[in-house]
C-alpha cells in the first residue's frame, strides 16, 4: 500500500538505511548525480530564499555533501545571488567531481576566512566517520563566526548521524539545518538537535523503509460521537497515594483530553479530604482492591504521588493484575520489576532516573543510545515505553518507534511528568491503544507547553491541555 507522502517523510533513518534507500533509487534508474541535483537544488532554493540577495559562502568537503554544496552554489549563481565556494578539500567522489566541474563561479581554498551574510556548511554530512581535524574545525568555526547566518546541509559537520553525538567540542550553533532525503537520528536527538536551529527537509523521492522510527506528527482528535455518554467515552481511574497533589495534577490534565469520567481512587479518606477538591473530579476513598474492580473502568493510572512503601507496592500488584489498560509512572516505576508481570496493555513513562532503576530491575545494560535502551525495556517488560526528556521517545513491545520533536525547555519543572501521565491515561481510556495513547499524550504535552509560552506552572500546563486538543480536532 502506498503511504501518504507526509508519513514517508516522517521516517528517521540510520546512515545504513539511508544508503539502502539511495541504492534503491539508483537501481530504479536514477544516477547519484541526478539525486545530488535534486537534493542540492532543493537545499539551494531554501538558501536562496533565506539569503534574499545577500552574499553566500558555501564550504565544500570531499564527499557527496561537498557535491551538494557545488549544486547549491550553482543554483544561487543562476539566480543572480552572490556566492563564493570554499573548497576545504578537493572533491573525491564521482558525483562531487561532476558537480565541481559544473560550477563556474568563484572558488577559494580556505586559507583566508572570507566573511559574508550566509554561511552554508557542506563540509561533511552522513559520511562523517571521525572527529574533524583541527584545520577543518577551525575553518567551520571561523566561517560561521564571520557570517550572520549559518545553514547546515544534511547535518552540521562534526555531528555523528546515528547517535547525535558531537565528535568535536565547540561546534558552531546553526540557524537552519536542511536534511536531505530523510530525517537522520541526529536531527531529533540530544545534544545535536539543540544545535541545529530550524529544521527543513528536502524530498528526493526516498520510499518508506520497513520498521524505521518515525517523527511524531500532529494527531487528529475526534469530537465525542453524537450518542456518546460519559462511560462510553471512557472511565479513567487514577489511584492516589501518599502525595495526592501529584494525582490531582494528572486528573486536571486527564479531565480535558477525552476521558468522559475521571475518578480519583484514594486509599485513605483522611488524606483525600486534605486535598483542595476540583468540582469536576469525583474522589472515592476505600480499599484499592475494591475501587479498581469497577468493571466500567477503561484505564488506570498509578504512580504520581504513590510513595514507595509496602502499601504502594501492594497497590501496584493489585492494579497490574486487574487486566485494564494501565499507565505506570513515577513511584510505580521504582517498584516495578520482572516479578510483577503486567497482565494488561501497559504504558511505562520513565525519565532518565526511573529508566536507570528499570534497567537495574530488568537486568538490562544501561548503554547504547536512548532509542536502543527504550527498545530493550519495551521488549523485556512487554510494555509501551515513553522515555521522557527533551527528546522523548515512544517505543512499543513490537519495536515500533516514534520520536517526539524537542519540546519547550520550560517543561523542566516539577509536576509536568504528572501532567503527561494524566494526558496519556485519558487517551488510553478513550481507545485502549497504548502506542497511539502515548503518542497523543506526548504531543498534547508539547503543544500545551507551546501554548503556555515561557514560565508556566504544571497546573497551568494541565489547564492548557484542552486548548491543545481543540487545536487538533479533525
Ligand atoms: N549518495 C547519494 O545518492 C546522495 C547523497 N547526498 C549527500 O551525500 C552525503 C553523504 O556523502 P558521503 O557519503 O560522500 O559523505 P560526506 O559526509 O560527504 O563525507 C565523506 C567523505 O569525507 C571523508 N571523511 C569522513 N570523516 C572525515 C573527517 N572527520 N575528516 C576528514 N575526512 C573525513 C571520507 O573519507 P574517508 O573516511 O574514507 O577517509 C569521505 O571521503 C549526504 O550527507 C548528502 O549530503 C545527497 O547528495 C543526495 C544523494
Ligand atoms: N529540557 C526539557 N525540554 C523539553 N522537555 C522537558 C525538558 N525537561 C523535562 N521535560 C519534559 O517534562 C516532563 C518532566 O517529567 P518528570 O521528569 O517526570 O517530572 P515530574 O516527576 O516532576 O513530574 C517530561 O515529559 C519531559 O519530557
Ligand atoms: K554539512
Amino acid at each position: 500500500m502506498t503511504q501518504p507522502r507526509d508519513v514517508t517523510l516522517s521516517q528517521i533513518l540510520t546512515v545504513a538505511q539511508m544508503r539502502a534507500a539511495e541504492d534503491e533509487l539508483v537501481a530504479g534508474g536514477l544516477s547519484v548525480e541526478a539525486l545530488m541535483e535534486v537534493a542540492g537544488r532543493g537545499a539551494g532554493e531554501y538558501v536562496r530564499r533565506l539569503a534574499a540577495g545577500r552574499s553566500v559562502t558555501v564550504l565544500c568537503g570531499p564527499g557527496n555533501n561537498g557535491g551538494d554544496g557545488y549544486v547549491i552554489a550553482r543554483h544561487l549563481m543562476e539566480h543572480g545571488n552572490p556566492v563564493t565556494v570554499v573548497a576545504a578539500r578537493e572533491p573525491a567522489t564521482a558525483a562531487a567531481i561532476n558537480a565541481r566541474h559544473l560550477f563556474e563561479g568563484n572558488v577559494t581554498d580556505g586559507h583566508v576566512i572570507v566573511s559574508g551574510d550566509v554561511f552554508v556548511d557542506c563540509l561533511f554530512g552522513s559520511g562523517l566517520s571521525r572527529a574533524l581535524p583541527e584545520d577543518l574545525l577551525a575553518l567551520v568555526k571561523g566561517l560561521s563566526a564571520a557570517h550572520h547566518l549559518t545553514v547546515a546541509v544534511d547535518l552540521p559537520s562534526g555531528i555523528e548521524s546515528d547517535s547525535g553525538a558531537p565528535l568535536n567540542h565547540d561546534l558552531p550553533q546553526n540557524d537552519v539545518t536542511i536534511a536531505l532525503g530523510a530525517w537522520k537520528q541526529a536531527h531529533w536527538t540530544m545534544p545535536a538537535c539543540a544545535n541545529m536551529g530550524v529544521l527543513r527537509l528536502v524530498d528526493i523521492g526516498v520510499t518508506l523503509r520497513q520498521n524505521a522510527p518515525r517523527l511524531l506528527l500532529r494527531p487528529r482528535f475526534q469530537a465525542p460521537a453524537p450518542d456518546a455518554h460519559k462511560y462510553r467515552r471512557g472511565l479513567l481511574g487514577i489511584v492516589s497515594g501518599a502525595m495526592p497533589g501529584a494525582s490531582i495534577l494528572s486528573a486536571t490534565a486527564a479531565l480535558r483530553v477525552g476521558a468522559g469520567y475521571v475518578k480519583l481512587l484514594h486509599p485513605d479518606s483522611r488524606l483525600a479530604a486534605c486535598v483542595a477538591p476540583l468540582p469536576e473530579l469525583v474522589t472515592t476513598a476505600g480499599a484499592i482492591d475494591d475501587l479498581v474492580s469497577d468493571p466500567r473502568l477503561a484505564a488506570l493510572l498509578l504512580g504520581p504521588g504513590l510513595g514507595r512503601d509496602d502499601t504502594a507496592r501492594r497497590h501496584l500488584e493489585t492494579v497490574v493484575t486487574r487486566g485494564v489498560p494501565t499507565v505506570l509512572d513515577a513511584d510505580a516505576l521504582m517498584l516495578l520489576g520482572p516479578d510483577i508481570p503486567l497482565k494488561a496493555p501497559t504504558i511505562l513513562t520513565p525519565h532518565e532516573g526511573e529508566m536507570a532503576a528499570l534497567e537495574r530491575a530488568f537486568l538490562l545494560p544501561a548503554n547504547g543510545t536512548r532509542l536502543h535502551r527504550a527498545k530493550a525495556l519495551a521488549k523485556q517488560a512487554r510494555a509501551t515505553v515513553v522515555l521522557k526528556g527533551p527528546d522523548s521517545i515512544v517505543v512499543d513491545a513490537s519495536g515500533r518507534v516514534v520520536v517526539a520533536p524537542r519540546a519547550s525547555s520550560w517543561l523542566s519543572s516539577a509536576g509536568t511528568g504528572d501532567v503527561l501521565a494524566g494526558l496519556i491515561a485519558s487517551r488510553l481510556a478513550v481507545h485502549g491503544e497504548t502506542l497511539r495513547a502515548a503518542c497523543e499524550g506526548v504531543w498534547l504535552h508539547g503543544e500545551a507547553a507551546r501554548l503556555c509560552g515561557p514560565a508556566f506552572t504544571s497546573n497551568e500546563l494541565a489547564q492548557a491541555a484542552g486548548r491543545a486538543l481543540a487545536g487538533a480536532l479533525a
